[in-house]
């Protein structure tokens, strides 16, 4: 299959160990035997898919809805102090220091967090509108920018 299409961050390489391909995920580092999930193809007139499966990394600060979780029972950093962590964590990502899965564990204010972030997947109308907006907007494998709701400030990467 020397032509698939892979969706975007996706790479086909050879394991030195097994002389078997491999895929590997050049933002996320995660590595995997088989083809990743073709990008959700729009249909025919272009049109966004009708759900998208996202992981997400949120840290909370003192104006969020809901200012509390199980990290951190009283959350007072400010919106700056946790726009500044949410930039850190997906530098850390893109440059390889660590995995998406990694942070989301450790650091996100998210119950999803115990999932390594994984929300499962969600049609529009499911999340508050600047998360959907920019989920729907993102290719599979590919990262957002931060991006603010009520909750406070994620990072999202879109896995199908
Ligand atoms: O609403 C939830 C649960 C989200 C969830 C969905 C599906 C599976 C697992 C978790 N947690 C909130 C924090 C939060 N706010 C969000 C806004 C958009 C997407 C995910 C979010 N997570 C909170 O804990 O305050």
């Amino acid at each position: 299959m020397a032509n698939e299409e892979l969706p975007k961050g996706w790479e086909k390489r050879l394991s030195r160990s097994t002389g078997q391909h491999y895929y590997l995920n050049i933002y996320t580092k995660e590595s995997q035997w088989d083809v990743p999930n073709k990008p959700a193809q729009p249909c025919d007139n272009g049109d966004s898919p009708e759900e998208v499966q996202c992981s997400h990394i949120l840290v909370k600060h003192a104006e969020s809805r809901r200012p509390s979780s199980w990290r951190e029972q009283n959350i007072t950093r400010s919106k700056e102090e946790a726009l500044d962590l949410v930039k850190s964590y997906r530098e850390q990502i893109v440059t390889g220091k660590t995995t998406f899965s990694e942070i989301a564990s450790k650091y996100s204010d998210c119950s999803s967090a115990k999932r390594g972030g994984d929300l499962g997947p969600f049609g529009r109308g499911a999340m508050q509108k600047p998360f959907e907006q920019a989920a729907f907007a993102l290719k599979v494998g590919e990262l957002s920018s931060p991006v603010h709701t009520d909750s406070g400030v994620h990072i999202i990467e879109r896995t199908a």
